[in-house]
């Protein structure tokens, strides 16, 4: 599985800690920036990584920002992304088994690296329950028309 790396400023070293963690457990990854604690602006970096992941060439994607809510709300607005927004581990399971997200979204100036990384991986490892939650997934993708 390849997941797809995006941030601003105030999610550079968090992101650059997930890289190491990615590394750990063996996934692979593509880093769509920023690349520097230099003010920027997280809406492009946010659509990239997302990008990447409603086209297929990544299968999962995590977003950081200061809060996380900017760069989620930017990656929402790709065709077929639900990135959801999370602050622990439970959140981060329950959004993959019942949302089917396919993107997470972390705000580095409320959550530390340790919860980051148990949030990653739980977020990685979490099959989606299917069942009832894919026809609210399947009412979520036909707003996108
Ligand atoms: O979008 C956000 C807030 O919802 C992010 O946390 C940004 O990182 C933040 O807005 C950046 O603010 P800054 O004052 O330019 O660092």
């Amino acid at each position: 599985m390849k997941i797809a790396l995006g941030c601003d400023h105030g999610g550079y070293e968090l992101k650059e800690f997930i890289k190491r963690v990615l590394e750990r457990l063996e996934y692979s990854y593509e880093d769509f920036g920023c690349n520097s604690t230099e003010s920027c602006d997280y809406p492009n970096f946010g659509a990239a990584a997302a990008r990447a992941v409603a086209e297929g060439k990544c299968q999962r994607g995590i977003v950081i920002c200061t809060t996380g809510i900017g760069i989620s709300i930017a990656a929402n607005k790709i065709k077929g992304i639900r990135c959801a927004h999370c602050a622990d581990c439970l959140e981060a399971e329950m959004t993959r088994r019942h949302n089917d997200a396919n993107m997470l979204a972390i705000g580095a100036g409320f959550t530390g690296k340790n919860m980051a990384e148990r949030m990653v991986e739980v977020f990685l490892s979490t099959e989606f329950e299917g069942g009832r939650h894919q026809r609210r997934v399947d009412q979520i993708t036909a707003l996108e028309n």
